[in-house]
């Protein structure tokens, strides 16, 4: 399974803390930064990891920044994109059994990184329900 992950400073630590727990467990991850704690723009880092899930080149996205708001605003343009913003297992549960999220937006200012693992965690191992949920996927995209 591919993962495609990308951060700005504020998520650099998580980033970096999950990478190496992904690949300890055997996933193939495309790390697209950033690395540093210098400031950067969100948007920088989300694209690539969006382009990753949008032509299935990953299978799912991670995406990390202070708040997650930002990285989930810039995933969720992109059209075969459902950008799930998650503080805890629950509500990672959720957006993949109800939304079938593809990306997984973190708020590494809200959440603690023993926290992001776990949730990352939660995000590969839970499956869509289908059912009534596959239509009202179908209606997100705006036909335009
Ligand atoms: O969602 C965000 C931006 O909308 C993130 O929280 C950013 O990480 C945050 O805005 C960065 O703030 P900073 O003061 O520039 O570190």
């Amino acid at each position: 399974m591919k993962i495609s992950i990308g951060n700005d400073h504020a998520g650099t630590d998580y980033k970096l803390a999950i990478v190496k727990h992904l690949e300890a467990k055997g996933y193939t991850v495309n790390n697209y930064g950033t690395d540093s704690n210098d400031s950067v723009d969100y948007a920088d880092f989300v694209h690539p990891v969006a382009d990753d899930v949008e032509k299935n080149k990953a299978d799912y996205g991670i995406l990390i920044c202070g708040s997650a708001n930002g990285v989930a605003m810039t995933a969720n343009k992109h059209q075969k994109v459902r950008a799930g913003l998650c503080w805890n297992k629950e509500i990672v549960a959720l957006t993949r059994s109800h939304n079938n999220a593809n990306v997984l937006c973190i708020p590494a200012r809200f959440t603690a990184i023993q926290q992001a693992i776990e949730m990352v965690d939660t995000f590969l191992n839970t499956e869509f329900e289908g059912g009534r949920h596959q239509k009202r996927i179908e209606k997100i995209p705006l036909s335009c």
